[in-house]
């Protein structure tokens, strides 16, 4: 991006919880304006800034997705957060579509909704995938098929307006501490085999994550593109 931090506008989908949430903060600390959207904008998670803006919105209601982009101002960067997971034990009819739509669907909406105002300002996209973009899950085929998909989606849109300067990138965080896994974290066996696993040996915050999105939409990563980021202590090492 070529503009001032105090002039740019950041949309965060997921914004209103753990790691979109400290997305928000840390490019409101830095000076920007933040429109953070989630299904819980007034919910206890939901970061609190003045130059943040929570709005309740399902990146699953395409219409109203689109809608709200287009009527933004300006745009500089699109931060696609928002990402549920399912157990496959909870899977009813509709489960495995609905994990496919709100984590992958919703990002190429939110996308081709952006892009007008980002290739006006060579702005940038990151995606939020997950060490599960990597591997499968039997426990979690949605979720591993919809993170493996953001990859290629990623590297796609990486070369799809790169003539105008839009750069794409993604992260693909390891195990976080946020409301997502706020259940494994709980469960002493569980949390201790995760820990066991990564090299850190610590579960990551929010804010590290944060922290490389942050450099993602940096001019210091201004040729970086089509790149995914393990943010993960080392677990894709092992
Ligand atoms: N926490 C981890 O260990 C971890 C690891 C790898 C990847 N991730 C990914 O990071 C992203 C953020 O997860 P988190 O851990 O911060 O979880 P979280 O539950 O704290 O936050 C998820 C956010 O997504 C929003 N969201 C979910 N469904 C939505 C919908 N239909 N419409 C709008 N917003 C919706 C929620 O409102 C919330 O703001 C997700 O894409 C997740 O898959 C998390």
């Amino acid at each position: 991006m070529n503009n001032s931090q105090e002039q740019r506008t950041i949309l965060v989908t997921g914004g209103t919880s753990g790691i979109g949430a400290s997305t928000a903060l840390h490019f409101a600390e830095a000076g920007a304006s933040v429109l953070a959207l989630g299904l819980d904008a007034q919910g206890r998670h939901a970061p609190r800034h003045p130059r943040i803006r929570c709005i309740e919105l399902d990146v699953c209601d395409s219409g109203q997705l689109q809608q709200t982009i287009a009527a933004l101002p300006r745009l500089d960067a699109l931060i696609n957060a928002a990402g549920i997971s399912r157990h496959a034990q909870e899977y009813g009819p509709e489960a495995f579509l609905q994990v496919l739509h709100t984590n992958l669907t919703a990002v190429m909406r939110a996308s081709m909704a952006a892009a007008p105002q980002l290739l006006q300002r060579s702005g940038c996209i990151v995606n939020v995938a997950s060490m599960y973009s990597y591997f499968g899950s039997k426990d979690r085929p949605a979720y591993s098929a919809s993170k493996g998909g953001i990859l290629q989606l990623t590297r796609s849109l990486a070369q799809t307006w790169a003539h105008e300067g839009v750069r794409v990138n993604a992260v693909a965080p390891g195990w976080i501490a946020t409301p997502l896994s706020e259940g494994l974290m709980a469960d002493p066996a569980a949390s201790a085999t995760i820990l066991s696993r990564t090299p850190l040996q610590r579960w990551g915050q929010a804010a590290e994550v944060a922290a490389v999105i942050g450099f993602l939409c940096s001019p210091a990563a201004s040729f970086v593109n089509g790149a995914v980021i393990p943010v993960d202590g080392g677990y894709l090492t092992v």
